[in-house]
């Protein structure tokens, strides 16, 4: 396997000939803790970047300290984000702001992190209010589906607000990076013009409890984090009916396959990037050992609520990415007419969205019920 080019930590020896302003677009669980680690670092390397870190919050009221209150100015007082990320204290230098064209305008780093259903809207607002030489990093974990086929949020972004946009993906659950325990990320940026560094870039990200590698490989970085979330609903699913880690590892192993198929057919990604990196094997196991796909999954078999209905009880306004990304690839799928070469991903979408009985899940897992099916096409569920 060849060694793809990497860069890794922060190396900034250059001064650059002015300093970078980063700018955060959201402010959910990931989007809060990124903010945080924006935050640190622009004061960590002054001579690199603008100290004011501006967060754009989709402005909400909430009840705090028994008040209604905007989201954005309780933010501003406690530098708590006591919606989305309670107890974690971000640098005093993220400020929130409720005007996305605001933060579009001031920032030459915009580093996306919306729930993958709202992307669309929120660069339509954006769009024209861009400084001419800003770079975009996607933190979402989603593709987009329509009549051109699949398509990466990054290359979206790219598109609606006529910026470079790369990635950033990893084994990453929100709530443990805020705490500051060790973890590890992807960022796959390969810009045509390095307007902005790869070294800056990691700049913006790297911390001590943060460690970050940068690879080429911008699709495989994108279609990792987006694919593991079906693979952590089948997990989920599993611990629903109570079966053993041997099966739940059976149902990783052929998860990760159906991902690296996928990234290698329909894209130009590297194959070892899902098994070397932390957006692949990495977030694919922590998503399965309990991430927000793998609760809800797991309480649908056991409560047998409807998933959306499980989606408000349990995340308590976060938002569920792997039912819609399942059916996405699904839709996708369908038209190449390749659904039952991933039946892992075709079975995730038929039990949030066919009634399929998730107990049916361990067929899948025959090797013998794999082959016919792709040499008949006959599905039984
Ligand atoms: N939470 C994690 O542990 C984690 C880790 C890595 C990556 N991610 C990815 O990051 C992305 C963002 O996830 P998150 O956890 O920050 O969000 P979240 O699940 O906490 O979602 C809530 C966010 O959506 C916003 N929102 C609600 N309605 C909106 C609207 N109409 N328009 C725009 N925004 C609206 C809310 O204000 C809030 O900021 C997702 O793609 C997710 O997969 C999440
Ligand atoms: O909680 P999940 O399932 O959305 O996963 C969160 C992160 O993507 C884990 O890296």
């Amino acid at each position: 396997m060849s060694a793809p080019h990497q860069t890794t930590g922060a190396n900034l020896d250059q001064a650059p000939k002015k300093r970078l302003a980063v700018g955060v677009i959201g402010s959910g669980n990931w989007g809060t803790a990124i903010a945080k680690i924006c935050g640190e670092n622009a004061r960590a390397h002054g001579h690199h970047f603008r100290s004011k870190v501006r967060m754009w919050v989709f402005e909400e009221e909430i009840e705090h300290k028994g008040e209604k209150r905007k989201l954005t100015e309780v933010f501003n007082e406690t530098h708590e984000n006591v919606k989305y990320l309670p107890g974690v204290e971000c640098p005093p230098n993220v400020i929130a702001v409720p005007d996305v064209r605001e933060v579009a305008r001031r920032s030459d780093v915009l580093v996306f992190v919306v729930p993958h259903q709202f992307i669309n809207r929120v660069c339509d607002q954006m769009a024209g209010h861009l400084r001419p030489n800003a770079v975009g990093i996607s933190c979402i974990k989603g593709v987009s589906v329509g009549k051109d086929g699949v398509r990466l949020f990054s290359d979206v972004i790219q598109e609606k607000l006529g910026i470079y946009c790369g990635v950033l993906s990893g084994a990453n659950v929100a709530n443990e990076v805020a705490k500051e325990q060790f973890c590890e990320t992807t960022i796959g940026y390969k810009p045509p013009q390095p307007i902005v560094s790869p070294e800056q870039i990691v700049a913006v990200f790297d911390r001590p409890y943060f460690s970050v590698v940068s690879v080429d490989d911008v699709a495989g970085v994108a279609l990792g984090g987006a694919l593991k979330n079906i693979v952590a609903m089948a997990v989920g699913f599993a611990d629903g009916m109570e079966w053993g880690g041997n099966t739940k590892s059976a149902i990783m192993r052929r998860g990760l396959l159906e991902m690296q198929k996928f990234a290698t057919t329909f894209f130009d990604s590297e194959p070892g990037t899902m098994v070397e990196q932390s957006c692949g094997i990495a977030d694919l196991v922590t998503s399965c050992l309990g991430g927000r796909n793998n609760r809800v999954a797991e309480a649908y078999v056991k409560s047998g609520k409807p998933i959306d209905v499980l989606e408000k009880e349990l995340l308590g306004g976060q938002l569920l990415q792997g039912a819609s990304t399942a059916k996405e690839v699904h839709e996708f799928l369908s038209t190449k007419d390749m659904v039952n070469e991933f039946p892992l991903f075709r079975s995730v979408y038929k039990i949030c969205y066919e009634n399929m009985d998730a107990k049916d899940l361990i067929q899948v897992l025959q090797p013998l019920k794999e082959e016919s099916e792709n040499e008949g096409g006959t599905e039984t569920e």
